[in-house]
């Protein structure tokens, strides 16, 4: 429970969340799970699927409103606004929400590619913006998030942020430049991750072990070698190195990978996920107008 000394939740400010869909409920989650902001002090909207509100009220006890005049209201008078639209939907969403802000409302951007000056242009006024990238592990307070702040921001909003994401994981504190590299490892990251769980899950189970043995085999070996780095502090390549015997089995699987490549096209995938986060910005720089 991340609770100040009182019992009260670490933040007692209104946020609202100003798309409801997987990112948000993921923040979401982390939050209420670890009572960080009580769920009545959490508002969730979307465009139009009332049945998605209706079931994140039902699990998370939030606030949750569908109708078009109310929806203002809330926007105009929150004072943290989470932007979590897909980048596609994002511009139309910030020339509309932009003339309903007054100038202390705190907006935290969720949305891959879109800059801090993106934002404020679409928005047409000059607010204070966090741009976050987050990532899903935020549900179960295991989340990384980088964060880049613009110079409007108040010392106690930094500080809200701050405390919001670190709440549900760990924090990087990055130059804005640095956001979309960001995005190639930890926004993105988990979906390597998995991906390669289900080569690994699919592998034993073509090799004869029953779906859950595969699974509870794959997950705990990734687990376990993630705590590894962590409480060793050794490096990935020498824990690596006390696994491979010479001319034996763990060789010849890493010789595999390699004939594959593996390591540079790992490099090329987070690069290739950064380049398209720049590509995604463009596109948001290019609807200003
Ligand atoms: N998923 C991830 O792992 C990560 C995602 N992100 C970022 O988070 C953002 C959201 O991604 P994700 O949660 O996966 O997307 P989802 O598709 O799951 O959710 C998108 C949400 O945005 C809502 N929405 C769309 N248009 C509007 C609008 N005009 N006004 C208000 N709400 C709107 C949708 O509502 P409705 O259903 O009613 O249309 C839906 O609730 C993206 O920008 C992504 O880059 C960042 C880090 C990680
Ligand atoms: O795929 C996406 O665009 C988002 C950004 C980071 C993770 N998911």
């Amino acid at each position: 429970m991340c609770q100040s000394p009182q019992n009260r939740p670490l933040i007692d400010k209104a946020i609202t969340f100003y798309g409801a869909g997987s990112m948000a409920e993921a923040i979401v989650r982390g939050l209420v799970s670890r009572s960080v902001v009580l769920p009545e002090n959490i508002t969730m909207l979307n465009r139009s699927n009332a049945h998605r509100l209706q079931e994140l009220s039902e699990r998370y006890g939030v606030q949750i409103n569908n109708d078009d005049a109310a929806k203002i209201e809330i926007l105009k008078t929150s004072p943290v606004i989470v932007l979590a639209m897909k980048p596609k939907d994002a511009a139309k969403a910030l020339k509309e929400l932009g003339p309903k802000l007054s100038s202390d409302q705190l907006i935290i951007s969720v949305i891959a590619g879109l800059s801090i000056y993106t934002t404020q242009t679409l928005l047409g006024n000059q607010q204070p913006i966090a741009r976050t990238m987050p990532n899903t592990s935020a549900s179960i307070g295991l989340g990384s998030t980088g964060i880049a702040f613009s110079k409007e921001i108040s010392e106690e909003q930094r500080q809200l942020v701050l405390t919001l994401f670190e709440a549900v994981g760990n924090v990087t504190v990055i130059e804005e430049e640095k956001m979309d590299i960001l995005t190639g490892i930890s926004g993105s990251g988990p979906a390597y991750f998995y991906y390669m769980m289900e080569a690994m899950t699919a592998a034993g189970i073509r090799g004869g072990l029953s779906p859950e043995q595969s699974r509870e085999l794959t997950l705990q070996t990734i687990l376990g070698a993630a705590r590894m780095v962590q409480q060793t502090g050794e490096q990935p390549s020498s824990l690596r190195a006390k696994i491979t015997s010479p001319n034996g089995s763990t060789q010849a699987a890493l010789e595999t990978l390699d004939q594959g490549d593996f390591f540079e096209t790992v490099i090329a995938a987070v690069n290739r996920c950064a380049e398209r986060s720049k590509e995604m910005g463009a596109m948001l720089k290019e609807q200003i107008s």
